[in-house]
């Protein structure tokens, strides 16, 4: 695995000017986003967020999945810290690709869940990886990470791959009825540490998310 630094500009955002940083897998030629904001190289460990793509909740409005108000959430946290990383990594649907995903989702819309509708099609139930980040965060100059997740699988994943993860912070925003069922099952099979009971509504985020 080869990942190579592009370029970096400035990215402004409703709660923040972030400066982008873009990257290049040179293995799989996937294209890769760092968001920064503030002095993040200086060792001390720096609010952060790893956000998997997810086309249709993060540019769409989807509101089958959290991954959208996930993504405003972390950007307005690091934003009130004034210092922070967000890595945008391109493997969307949990690793499958955007049309298998759609293929999942028409298989979620007959009836399973998002687990047994990628087995269905012949993929593990998230097939992602996260030693891209390694080189990223390297070249950022960070070391120590307070994670934004409810994810155990990632922050075991980062720590084996030479991330320190200093602190987990849950992120549990955007509960709406249409990803009710979802949410309860990455949490009963995928390990996510959250309860429904954690989470705010989307109705709130959604008028934000439009202004
Ligand atoms: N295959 C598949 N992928 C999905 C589905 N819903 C969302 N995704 C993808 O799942 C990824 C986000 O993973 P999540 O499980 O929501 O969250 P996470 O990153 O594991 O954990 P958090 O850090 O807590 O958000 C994105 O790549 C989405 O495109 C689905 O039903 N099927
Ligand atoms: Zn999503």
């Amino acid at each position: 695995m080869t990942i190579r630094f592009i370029a970096a500009s400035r990215l402004p955002t409703p709660w923040a000017t972030f400066t982008m940083h873009g990257f290049e897998d040179e293995t799989t030629g996937k294209d890769h986003i760092a968001l920064t904001l503030g002095e993040i190289d200086d060792g001390a460990p720096v609010l952060g967020r790893v956000h998997s793509e997810c086309l249709t909740g993060d540019a769409l409005f989807s509101m089958r999945c959290d991954c959208g108000y996930q993504l405003q959430e972390a950007l307005k946290r690091i934003a009130a810290e004034g210092r922070g990383v967000l890595l945008y990594l391109r493997q969307e649907g949990r690793g499958i690709g955007l049309l298998n995903k759609i293929r999942a989702y028409e298989l979620q819309d007959g009836g399973a869940d998002t687990v047994e509708a990628n087995e269905r099609l012949g993929f593990g139930a998230d097939m992602r990886r996260y030693d891209i980040c390694v080189p990223m965060l390297e070249h950022l100059g960070v070391s120590t990470l307070k994670l934004m997740t409810n994810n155990p699988r990632k922050v075991d994943a980062l720590t084996r791959d030479g991330v320190i993860i200093s602190e987990r912070q849950p992120i549990t925003t955007g509960l709406n009825p249409h990803n009710e069922q979802y949410l309860s099952t990455k949490a009963d099979k995928l390990g996510h540490m959250m309860a429904l009971s954690d989470f705010t509504q989307a109705s709130d985020v959604d008028i934000e998310r439009r202004s």
